[in-house]
Protein backbone atom coordinates (compact mmCIF):
# COMPACT_ATOMS: atom_id res chain seq x y z
CA UNK A 1 0.00 0.00 0.00
CA UNK A 2 1.31 3.61 -1.02
CA UNK A 3 1.56 5.76 1.99
CA UNK A 4 1.31 9.61 -0.10
CA UNK A 5 0.90 12.78 1.99
CA UNK A 6 -0.75 14.99 -0.44
CA UNK A 7 -0.15 18.60 -0.16
CA UNK A 8 -3.69 19.13 -2.18
CA UNK A 9 -6.52 17.15 -3.26
CA UNK A 10 -5.37 15.16 -6.87
CA UNK A 11 -7.01 16.43 -9.91
CA UNK A 12 -8.34 13.96 -12.64
CA UNK A 13 -10.19 14.36 -15.95
CA UNK A 14 -13.58 12.21 -16.18
CA UNK A 15 -13.36 12.27 -19.94
CA UNK A 16 -9.97 9.44 -19.46
CA UNK A 17 -12.19 7.18 -18.20
CA UNK A 18 -15.20 7.99 -20.28
CA UNK A 19 -13.80 8.54 -23.80
CA UNK A 20 -10.16 7.72 -23.39
CA UNK A 21 -7.81 4.71 -24.63
CA UNK A 22 -7.81 1.91 -22.55
CA UNK A 23 -4.65 3.03 -20.86
CA UNK A 24 -6.20 6.41 -20.28
CA UNK A 25 -8.79 4.62 -18.67
CA UNK A 26 -6.37 2.15 -16.57
CA UNK A 27 -4.69 5.44 -15.59
CA UNK A 28 -7.57 7.07 -14.26
CA UNK A 29 -8.62 3.83 -12.11
CA UNK A 30 -5.14 3.55 -10.51
CA UNK A 31 -5.23 7.46 -9.92
CA UNK A 32 -8.29 7.39 -8.62
CA UNK A 33 -8.08 4.69 -6.39
CA UNK A 34 -4.29 5.90 -4.89
CA UNK A 35 -6.13 9.32 -4.50
CA UNK A 36 -9.11 7.29 -2.43
CA UNK A 37 -6.39 5.09 -0.80
CA UNK A 38 -4.36 8.01 0.56
CA UNK A 39 -6.57 11.23 1.20
CA UNK A 40 -10.17 9.88 0.26
CA UNK A 41 -10.66 13.10 -1.93
CA UNK A 42 -10.20 13.94 -5.78
CA UNK A 43 -11.51 17.15 -8.00
CA UNK A 44 -12.70 16.22 -11.37
CA UNK A 45 -13.10 17.80 -14.29
CA UNK A 46 -15.53 16.65 -17.59
CA UNK A 47 -18.74 15.64 -14.65
CA UNK A 48 -21.40 16.70 -17.45
CA UNK A 49 -22.49 19.83 -15.48
CA UNK A 50 -22.51 22.65 -17.84
CA UNK A 51 -21.58 26.44 -16.63
CA UNK A 52 -25.43 27.86 -17.08
CA UNK A 53 -26.47 24.69 -15.24
CA UNK A 54 -24.66 25.66 -12.43
CA UNK A 55 -25.14 29.26 -12.67
CA UNK A 56 -28.78 29.13 -12.40
CA UNK A 57 -29.06 26.56 -9.71
CA UNK A 58 -27.01 29.02 -6.97
CA UNK A 59 -29.18 31.85 -8.71
CA UNK A 60 -32.24 30.15 -7.30
CA UNK A 61 -30.62 29.25 -4.30
CA UNK A 62 -29.34 31.83 -3.14
CA UNK A 63 -32.86 33.30 -4.06
CA UNK A 64 -33.99 30.63 -1.83
CA UNK A 65 -32.42 31.45 1.28
CA UNK A 66 -32.57 35.30 1.11
CA UNK A 67 -36.58 34.33 1.72
CA UNK A 68 -37.71 35.66 5.21
CA UNK A 69 -37.86 32.86 7.78
CA UNK A 70 -41.07 33.09 8.55
CA UNK A 71 -41.56 31.25 4.92
CA UNK A 72 -38.89 29.42 4.52
CA UNK A 73 -39.81 27.61 8.05
CA UNK A 74 -42.97 26.77 5.71
CA UNK A 75 -40.77 24.34 3.84
CA UNK A 76 -39.58 22.85 7.18
CA UNK A 77 -41.83 19.39 8.14
CA UNK A 78 -40.58 18.06 11.51
CA UNK A 79 -42.23 14.33 10.49
CA UNK A 80 -39.78 13.91 7.92
CA UNK A 81 -36.75 14.26 10.20
CA UNK A 82 -34.93 16.73 7.09
CA UNK A 83 -35.19 14.14 4.93
CA UNK A 84 -36.78 16.50 2.32
CA UNK A 85 -37.41 20.45 2.07
CA UNK A 86 -36.00 22.66 4.88
CA UNK A 87 -33.78 22.33 7.40
CA UNK A 88 -33.13 25.73 9.76
CA UNK A 89 -30.19 27.38 11.02
CA UNK A 90 -28.73 25.02 13.87
CA UNK A 91 -30.24 21.90 13.52
CA UNK A 92 -27.89 19.37 11.81
CA UNK A 93 -25.06 18.68 14.44
CA UNK A 94 -21.88 16.55 13.56
CA UNK A 95 -21.58 13.02 15.37
CA UNK A 96 -20.35 13.43 18.63
CA UNK A 97 -20.81 16.76 19.28
CA UNK A 98 -23.76 18.88 20.61
CA UNK A 99 -23.13 22.47 19.31
CA UNK A 100 -25.24 23.20 15.57
CA UNK A 101 -23.16 23.99 12.74
CA UNK A 102 -23.99 27.16 11.55
CA UNK A 103 -25.72 26.57 7.90
CA UNK A 104 -29.42 26.13 6.94
CA UNK A 105 -30.03 23.78 3.73
CA UNK A 106 -32.61 22.52 1.69
CA UNK A 107 -32.64 18.66 0.97
CA UNK A 108 -33.62 17.28 -2.64
CA UNK A 109 -34.76 13.71 -2.61
CA UNK A 110 -34.90 10.76 -5.62
CA UNK A 111 -38.22 11.43 -7.81
CA UNK A 112 -38.96 7.66 -8.79
CA UNK A 113 -40.99 7.65 -12.32
CA UNK A 114 -40.25 4.67 -13.89
CA UNK A 115 -42.77 2.35 -11.30
CA UNK A 116 -40.38 1.05 -9.24
CA UNK A 117 -41.99 0.04 -5.77
CA UNK A 118 -39.19 1.92 -3.65
CA UNK A 119 -41.31 5.12 -4.37
CA UNK A 120 -43.06 4.59 -1.30
CA UNK A 121 -39.60 4.22 0.82
CA UNK A 122 -39.43 8.03 0.17
CA UNK A 123 -41.25 11.24 1.25
CA UNK A 124 -42.20 13.29 -1.50
CA UNK A 125 -40.39 16.68 -2.40
CA UNK A 126 -41.15 19.93 -0.80
CA UNK A 127 -40.80 22.32 -3.98
CA UNK A 128 -40.71 26.24 -2.78
CA UNK A 129 -43.99 28.25 -4.66
CA UNK A 130 -42.18 31.45 -4.67
CA UNK A 131 -39.04 30.25 -7.04
CA UNK A 132 -40.66 29.22 -10.71
CA UNK A 133 -36.71 27.84 -11.59
CA UNK A 134 -36.34 25.84 -8.20
CA UNK A 135 -37.69 22.55 -8.97
CA UNK A 136 -36.76 22.17 -12.48
CA UNK A 137 -33.22 23.57 -11.93
CA UNK A 138 -32.44 21.03 -8.78
CA UNK A 139 -34.18 17.79 -10.34
CA UNK A 140 -31.60 18.36 -13.42
CA UNK A 141 -28.46 19.11 -11.37
CA UNK A 142 -29.83 15.91 -9.77
CA UNK A 143 -29.73 13.83 -12.56
CA UNK A 144 -26.45 14.76 -13.83
CA UNK A 145 -24.71 14.53 -10.18
CA UNK A 146 -26.00 10.95 -10.21
CA UNK A 147 -24.61 9.87 -13.69
CA UNK A 148 -21.29 11.27 -12.74
CA UNK A 149 -21.63 9.28 -9.47
CA UNK A 150 -22.26 6.25 -11.53
CA UNK A 151 -19.63 6.72 -13.69
CA UNK A 152 -17.53 7.45 -10.68
CA UNK A 153 -18.62 4.00 -9.26
CA UNK A 154 -17.68 2.25 -12.13
CA UNK A 155 -14.40 3.45 -11.91
CA UNK A 156 -14.01 2.67 -8.17
CA UNK A 157 -15.71 -1.13 -8.48
CA UNK A 158 -12.82 -1.99 -11.13
CA UNK A 159 -10.29 -0.21 -8.47
CA UNK A 160 -11.73 -3.11 -6.26
CA UNK A 161 -11.19 -5.89 -8.27
CA UNK A 162 -14.76 -5.62 -9.07
CA UNK A 163 -17.43 -6.46 -12.23
CA UNK A 164 -17.53 -2.72 -13.73
CA UNK A 165 -21.39 -2.75 -13.16
CA UNK A 166 -21.21 -3.88 -9.83
CA UNK A 167 -22.48 -0.92 -7.82
CA UNK A 168 -25.55 -0.35 -10.99
CA UNK A 169 -28.57 -2.09 -9.49
CA UNK A 170 -27.60 -0.93 -5.91
CA UNK A 171 -27.48 2.97 -6.70
CA UNK A 172 -30.92 2.09 -9.35
CA UNK A 173 -33.25 4.55 -7.71
CA UNK A 174 -31.00 5.00 -4.68
CA UNK A 175 -31.63 7.27 -1.81
CA UNK A 176 -29.28 10.38 -3.04
CA UNK A 177 -29.90 13.65 -1.46
CA UNK A 178 -29.19 17.12 -2.86
CA UNK A 179 -28.91 19.22 -0.84
CA UNK A 180 -28.11 23.41 -1.23
CA UNK A 181 -26.32 24.89 1.94
CA UNK A 182 -26.22 28.34 3.09
CA UNK A 183 -23.31 29.19 5.98
CA UNK A 184 -25.13 32.01 6.76
CA UNK A 185 -23.38 35.96 8.03
CA UNK A 186 -22.85 36.14 11.64
CA UNK A 187 -23.80 39.75 12.54
CA UNK A 188 -22.44 39.32 15.74
CA UNK A 189 -19.91 36.54 16.64
CA UNK A 190 -20.62 37.38 20.69
CA UNK A 191 -24.31 35.80 20.21
CA UNK A 192 -23.58 32.36 19.04
CA UNK A 193 -21.92 29.60 20.88
CA UNK A 194 -18.20 30.02 21.59
CA UNK A 195 -17.39 26.52 19.52
CA UNK A 196 -20.03 26.37 16.82
CA UNK A 197 -18.53 26.52 13.39
CA UNK A 198 -19.83 26.47 9.97
CA UNK A 199 -19.57 22.40 9.88
CA UNK A 200 -17.92 21.07 12.34
CA UNK A 201 -15.33 17.69 11.33
CA UNK A 202 -17.09 14.75 9.86
CA UNK A 203 -17.24 12.15 7.67
CA UNK A 204 -20.14 11.68 4.98
CA UNK A 205 -22.28 8.95 5.70
CA UNK A 206 -23.06 8.02 2.05
CA UNK A 207 -21.06 5.85 -0.53
CA UNK A 208 -19.38 9.01 -2.34
CA UNK A 209 -20.19 12.53 -2.66
CA UNK A 210 -20.04 15.09 -5.27
CA UNK A 211 -19.52 18.73 -4.29
CA UNK A 212 -20.31 21.89 -6.27
CA UNK A 213 -19.20 25.24 -5.40
CA UNK A 214 -15.90 23.85 -2.88
CA UNK A 215 -14.07 26.77 -4.57
CA UNK A 216 -14.79 29.09 -1.76
CA UNK A 217 -12.80 28.91 1.15
CA UNK A 218 -13.22 27.21 3.90
CA UNK A 219 -13.10 23.59 3.27
CA UNK A 220 -10.38 21.67 4.93
CA UNK A 221 -9.39 17.90 4.65
CA UNK A 222 -7.67 16.00 7.24
CA UNK A 223 -4.33 14.38 6.47
CA UNK A 224 -3.10 11.57 7.80
CA UNK A 225 -0.48 12.83 9.60
CA UNK A 226 -2.85 15.00 11.43
CA UNK A 227 -2.39 18.36 9.28
CA UNK A 228 -5.59 19.89 7.85
CA UNK A 229 -5.07 20.56 4.39
CA UNK A 230 -7.68 23.36 2.50
CA UNK A 231 -9.47 22.19 -1.03
CA UNK A 232 -8.41 24.30 -3.74
CA UNK A 233 -10.85 23.08 -6.51
CA UNK A 234 -11.52 25.24 -9.89
CA UNK A 235 -14.60 26.64 -10.54
CA UNK A 236 -15.22 23.78 -12.87
CA UNK A 237 -13.98 20.96 -10.92
CA UNK A 238 -16.85 18.96 -8.73
CA UNK A 239 -14.87 17.43 -5.39
CA UNK A 240 -15.87 13.79 -5.17
CA UNK A 241 -14.91 11.89 -1.66
CA UNK A 242 -15.61 8.99 -0.10
CA UNK A 243 -18.59 8.45 1.90
CA UNK A 244 -18.60 6.13 5.49
CA UNK A 245 -20.72 3.65 3.46
CA UNK A 246 -17.88 3.07 0.86
CA UNK A 247 -15.43 3.13 3.40
CA UNK A 248 -17.33 0.33 5.85
CA UNK A 249 -17.72 -1.74 2.10
CA UNK A 250 -13.98 -1.75 1.46
CA UNK A 251 -13.09 -2.46 4.99
CA UNK A 252 -11.10 1.44 4.96
CA UNK A 253 -9.16 -0.02 1.90
CA UNK A 254 -11.08 3.35 0.21
CA UNK A 255 -10.69 6.12 2.73
CA UNK A 256 -13.78 8.67 4.45
CA UNK A 257 -11.91 11.14 5.10
CA UNK A 258 -12.77 13.71 7.67
CA UNK A 259 -13.72 17.09 6.80
CA UNK A 260 -15.00 20.30 7.75
CA UNK A 261 -15.92 23.83 6.94
CA UNK A 262 -14.17 26.68 9.29
CA UNK A 263 -15.50 30.36 10.38
CA UNK A 264 -14.37 33.10 7.93
CA UNK A 265 -11.77 35.35 9.56
CA UNK A 266 -13.69 38.24 11.95
CA UNK A 267 -13.57 41.16 8.99
CA UNK A 268 -15.47 38.32 6.62
CA UNK A 269 -18.29 36.95 9.08
CA UNK A 270 -20.92 39.09 7.76
CA UNK A 271 -20.90 37.15 4.12
CA UNK A 272 -22.32 34.48 2.98
CA UNK A 273 -21.29 31.13 1.65
CA UNK A 274 -22.77 28.94 -0.44
CA UNK A 275 -22.20 25.35 -1.36
CA UNK A 276 -24.43 21.78 -2.99
CA UNK A 277 -23.36 18.40 -2.03
CA UNK A 278 -24.92 15.44 -3.91
CA UNK A 279 -24.65 12.66 -1.45
CA UNK A 280 -24.89 9.91 -3.55
CA UNK A 281 -27.13 6.76 -1.68
CA UNK A 282 -27.74 3.37 -2.56
CA UNK A 283 -30.74 1.70 -1.89
CA UNK A 284 -31.70 0.81 1.57
CA UNK A 285 -31.36 -2.98 0.76
CA UNK A 286 -27.68 -2.55 -0.21
CA UNK A 287 -25.54 -5.10 2.19
CA UNK A 288 -22.26 -3.23 3.15
CA UNK A 289 -20.87 -6.11 4.65
CA UNK A 290 -17.44 -6.13 4.48
CA UNK A 291 -15.59 -7.05 1.06
CA UNK A 292 -13.90 -10.53 1.42
CA UNK A 293 -11.08 -9.40 -0.93
CA UNK A 294 -10.69 -6.21 1.63
CA UNK A 295 -10.59 -8.44 4.07
CA UNK A 296 -7.03 -10.76 5.43
CA UNK A 297 -4.52 -10.82 8.75
CA UNK A 298 -3.00 -7.82 8.15
CA UNK A 299 -6.49 -5.67 7.83
CA UNK A 300 -8.42 -7.61 10.07
CA UNK A 301 -12.42 -6.81 9.52
CA UNK A 302 -13.12 -3.88 11.08
CA UNK A 303 -16.84 -2.99 10.72
CA UNK A 304 -20.21 -5.12 11.71
CA UNK A 305 -22.59 -6.29 9.01
CA UNK A 306 -25.13 -3.72 8.25
CA UNK A 307 -27.14 -2.45 5.30
CA UNK A 308 -27.26 0.96 3.74
CA UNK A 309 -30.49 1.36 5.25
CA UNK A 310 -29.46 0.31 9.08
CA UNK A 311 -26.83 2.13 9.11
CA UNK A 312 -27.99 5.73 7.98
CA UNK A 313 -30.66 5.30 9.89
CA UNK A 314 -27.86 5.12 13.10
CA UNK A 315 -26.11 7.99 11.70
CA UNK A 316 -29.36 10.19 11.67
CA UNK A 317 -30.11 10.10 14.84
CA UNK A 318 -26.59 10.73 16.35
CA UNK A 319 -26.46 13.85 14.29
CA UNK A 320 -29.75 15.34 15.29
CA UNK A 321 -31.88 14.67 12.48
CA UNK A 322 -34.11 11.72 13.73
CA UNK A 323 -35.54 11.40 17.18
O1 LIG B 1 -19.79 23.13 2.24
C1 LIG B 1 -18.86 22.38 1.94
O2 LIG B 1 -17.93 22.77 1.23
C2 LIG B 1 -18.84 20.96 2.46
C3 LIG B 1 -20.12 20.51 3.10
C4 LIG B 1 -20.05 19.16 3.72
O3 LIG B 1 -19.00 18.64 4.00
C5 LIG B 1 -21.28 18.40 4.01
O4 LIG B 1 -22.39 18.99 3.96
O5 LIG B 1 -21.20 17.20 4.29
FE1 LIG C 1 -19.29 16.53 4.34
Amino acid sequence: MSSILYDEIPSLDLNDFTQGTPEEKAKFVEDLGAAYNNIGFVAIKNHGLSDDLTKTLYQQVEAFFSLPESIKQQYEIPELFGQRGYIGKGKEHAKGRKTGDLKEFYHVGQEVTDGDPIKQEYPDNIWPEELSQFKATSLEVYKKLENAGKTMLKAIALYLGLDEFYFEDKVKNGNSILRPIHYFPIENPEEIPEDAVRAAEHGDINLITLLMGASADGLQVLRRDGKWIPITALPEQVVVNVGDMLARLTNDKLKSTIHRVVNPPRELMKTSRYSIPFFMHPRSDMDLTCLESCVDTEHPKKYENMSAGEFLHERLTEIGLKK
